[in-house]
């Protein structure tokens, strides 16, 4: 039975690939976890789409799910928290509250030539000084103004103000809160920050770029921080504040403990996103980086961070065990890549749709280089689990380049850090200690720990940041000179990935 004196906290992860609900109690520990995946949906080479409405059906039946396997009712919960795969866009029509067409995946690269087109004269970076990111098809503001220009009839109900526009937070939020009965049509600073929409000084959509995209503003949800209380929960949570809301990066930011300027933390899942605390000023990027935010609490002045994106680290695993067959689940690689010393001179570069940080090429694509008949697939394996940490330590040098910041120890979590063989080369080529906390699952913490904050349960960072525990930890071992000479290699390798898809698209 739950102890009654013990305030819990809710948190929905709407991920890429499933959801999740987890709930914690006061201590930042788990008490209870559901999880459900979701439909792929290609519809051509480089399309990646989500039912949003079959995402909703998920959100609740996790929510359903974790709250039974807790044993509590929907009143024990102080609060909720959101946090989600960031830039997917819905949208949706306010009367019905149906999707008009299939959410568009962040993965998605059909607003490529778009993008192009919209860059003009100035190119990638015609946008980059206000929202902080490249002109690139990762983004959620083509994608709305694709939707717009391309399903027949979207243009003039938007223009008559009958749809609504969210990246997943949103969606999920109105949906909460009551829908089409009185449901709240907010987003928080970190989401509305990767629409390329909004500004990073004002946090206000900028109505240059919406003109330029030709985006009308009443498609636009408010802008709100990411912890406060938006709106009470109806249905299965009626009662519960729905108290945060945080792009799945940031709050792992957040749930790292990483408040402190200079902390940082690398999550390895479907691809890696490592997210540098820059402090209360954006720090603007010459190498490759996007200028993001990291939270805001409430009133308080906001925080923001430097992110390396990578688009494929995890999903190169998958590749190798689903589409090659060479292993059977993705833990099986750690023992395949051990049975070798290295890699055998092979390097695979998993640019499936483009690179991202800090490359940001829609031309490049994958390559395999270095072969001999001496390679075996247990070198290929390794190289595999090699382009994660090379991928890293690409960012990672931009983001001294950027601020300065020299990273001391890097903080990480997601799926691919119970692979020791990965953690220990990621710490190698970095040449930092790797550290991994007691709670893996920290983007959903992060979450719950906004909420919480907002409506009381948690009175400051610091009483968080003493929640934070550390549980393994890698230090380099790897000879210098073999480092610098393999890093030369890597970047030899990502060279020949570049120019291989001519129109970008
Ligand atoms: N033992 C392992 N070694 C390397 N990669 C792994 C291992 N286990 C899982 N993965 C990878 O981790 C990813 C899943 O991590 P997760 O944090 O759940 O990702 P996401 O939230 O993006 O779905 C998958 O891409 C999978 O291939
Ligand atoms: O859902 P994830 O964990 O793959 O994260 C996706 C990122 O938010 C994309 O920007």
């Amino acid at each position: 039975m739950p102890d009654t004196s013990v305030k819990y906290v809710a948190a929905i992860d709407q991920g890429t690939t499933s959801s999740r609900c987890i709930i914690f109690n006061q201590d930042g520990e788990i008490v209870a976890v559901d999880q459900r995946e979701h439909r792929q949906i290609f519809p051509k080479p480089g399309w990646v789409e989500h039912d949003a409405t079959e995402i909703w059906s998920k959100v609740q039946a996790v929510v359903a799910g974790a709250i039974a396997k807790a044993g509590l009712r929907a009143d024990q919960l102080s609060a909720l928290g959101i946090t989600n795969q960031r830039e997917t866009t819905v949208l949706w029509d306010r009367a019905t509250g149906k999707p008009v067409h299939n959410a568009i995946v962040w993965q998605d690269t059909r607003t490529s030539a778009l993008c192009n087109e919209l860059g003009g004269a100035d190119g990638q970076d015609r946008f980059r000084e206000t929202t902080g990111l490249p002109l690139a098809s990762y983004f959620s503001g083509p994608k709305a103004a694709w939707l717009l220009d391309n399903v027949p009839g979207l243009r003039a109900r938007a223009e008559r103000g009958e749809l609504a526009f969210g990246t997943i937070d949103s969606w999920l939020i109105w949906n909460l809160t009551g829908g089409t009965n009185g449901g709240v049509h907010v987003t928080d600073v970190t989401n509305a920050g990767r629409t390329m929409l909004m500004s990073l000084e004002t946090l206000e959509w900028d109505q240059s770029i919406l003109s330029a995209m030709n985006i009308p503003e009443s498609l636009l949800p408010e802008i709100r921080s990411s912890a406060e209380v938006y709106g009470t929960a109806v249905g299965q949570l009626a009662g519960v504040p729905v108290a945060s809301a945080l792009g799945d990066q940031q709050a792992a930011v957040f749930g790292q403990a990483c408040y402190d300027t200079g902390t940082a933390k690398n999550t390895y899942g479907t691809g890696s996103f490592l997210l540098l605390n820059t402090g209360n000023r954006p720090v603007p990027s010459k190498n490759g980086l996007l200028t993001t935010m990291g939270y805001k609490i409430g009133s308080e002045a906001p925080v923001y961070c430097l992110e390396g994106s990578i688009a494929i680290t995890g999903a190169l695993v998958q590749w190798f065990r689903d589409q090659l067959g060479i292993i059977k689940t993705a833990d099986e690689i750690e023992t395949l890549a051990a049975s070798v010393d290295d890699n055998g001179g092979a390097y695979i570069v998993p640019a499936f749709s483009g690179l991202f940080a800090p490359y940001w090429r829609s031309d490049a694509r994958g390559v395999v280089t270095g072969l001999t008949r001496y390679v075996t697939k247990a070198h290929l394996a390794r190289a595999v689990l090699e382009a994660t940490s090379w991928q890293t330590r690409e960012v990672v040098d931009a983001m001294y380049q950027d601020s300065g910041v020299q990273i001391t120890t890097l903080k990480v979590d997601g799926g691919m850090t119970k692979n020791n063989l990965l953690m220990q080369h990621q710490a190698d080529v970095l040449g930092v200690p790797v550290i991994r906390p007691r709670v893996s699952e920290t983007t959903c913490l992060g979450a719950a720990y906004a909420a919480g904050l907002a409506t009381g349960v948690w009175n400051d960072l610091d009483e968080l940041k003493a929640h934070w525990q550390r549980d393994a930890e890698w230090t380099p071992a790897m000879d210098a000179g073999v480092r610098d000479r393999e890093y030369q290699n890597w970047r030899k390798a990502v060279e020949k990935s570049f120019g291989w898809y001519a129109d970008g698209s």
